[in-house]
């Protein structure tokens, strides 16, 4: 069950008052109705949009003798269709939980995408990544790389219409690239961040 369709009741000062079910295509779209208290103890009522497309995790490959990360390149339409000029974008390995704890689905999403088999991985933080509307929680993680991990070609389940390219890039350059747009995914510029300020490229 999706997470807009169970209001949850934790909050003393949100009342649910009515969920509506607009859209159950591919994931669901749900408009939520509730009542909420301000900090002066007025109510009011308000309605939002809920996308649910389920959680996901991500992660960040690296390898620290060579100073690389090991990145994704697939086609976005909702970036394209939002100014990117030709909305290939430039990402670190992730997917959908579907029904696997984060860690099971991060390595498998790890395998599919980029062909490497990881070994331990590294939990960084989760986040909600567009808390106004959606409701996914993301899941980051980090793990080495190398030719030892190295199972296949990668390339994501080309059944399923994925057709991912890796792209392996020099630390520096892939932060060059934050900097001129040319990375432009946000999970993926949180990683890059993460791994030179307090990951396996810090100066510490
Ligand atoms: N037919 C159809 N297929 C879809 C649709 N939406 C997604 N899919 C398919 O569903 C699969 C989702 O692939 P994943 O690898 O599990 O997810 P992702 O698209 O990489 O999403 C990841 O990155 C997103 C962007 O950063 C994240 O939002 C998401 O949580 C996840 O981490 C892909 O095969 C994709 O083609 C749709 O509307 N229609
Ligand atoms: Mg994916």
């Amino acid at each position: 069950m999706r997470a807009a369709e169970t209001p949850p009741t934790t909050n003393p000062r949100i009342r649910v008052t009515d969920v509506r079910l607009l859209s159950d295509n591919w994931y669901t779209l749900h408009t939520t109705t509730f009542d909420i208290q301000a900090a002066d103890g007025s109510w009011s009522s308000q309605s939002r949009e809920t996308y649910d497309r389920g959680n996901g995790a991500t992660i960040l490959l690296y390898d620290v003798d060579r100073r690389t990360v090991l990145l994704t390149s697939q086609f976005r339409y909702p970036a394209y269709v939002n100014g990117h000029p030709d909305g290939m974008l430039l990402e670190t390995a992730a997917g959908l939980l579907d029904d696997d704890d984060p860690e099971t689905a991060i390595r498998r999403e790890a395998i599919e995408e980029t062909g490497h088999r990881v070994g331990e991985v590294t939990h960084v933080f989760d986040a909600f990544m567009s808390p106004g509307s959606v409701t996914e929680r993301l899941h980051f993680y980090a793990a080495p790389y190398d030719a030892g991990t190295r199972e296949h070609a990668g390339g994501g389940l080309v059944d399923e219409g994925e057709h991912i390219t890796l792209v392996e890039l020099d630390i520096d350059a892939a932060l060059d690239l934050v900097e001129s747009g040319g990375i432009i995914d946000a999970k993926s510029i949180m990683l890059l961040q993460w791994a030179v300020l307090r990951g396996p490229f810090a100066t510490r």
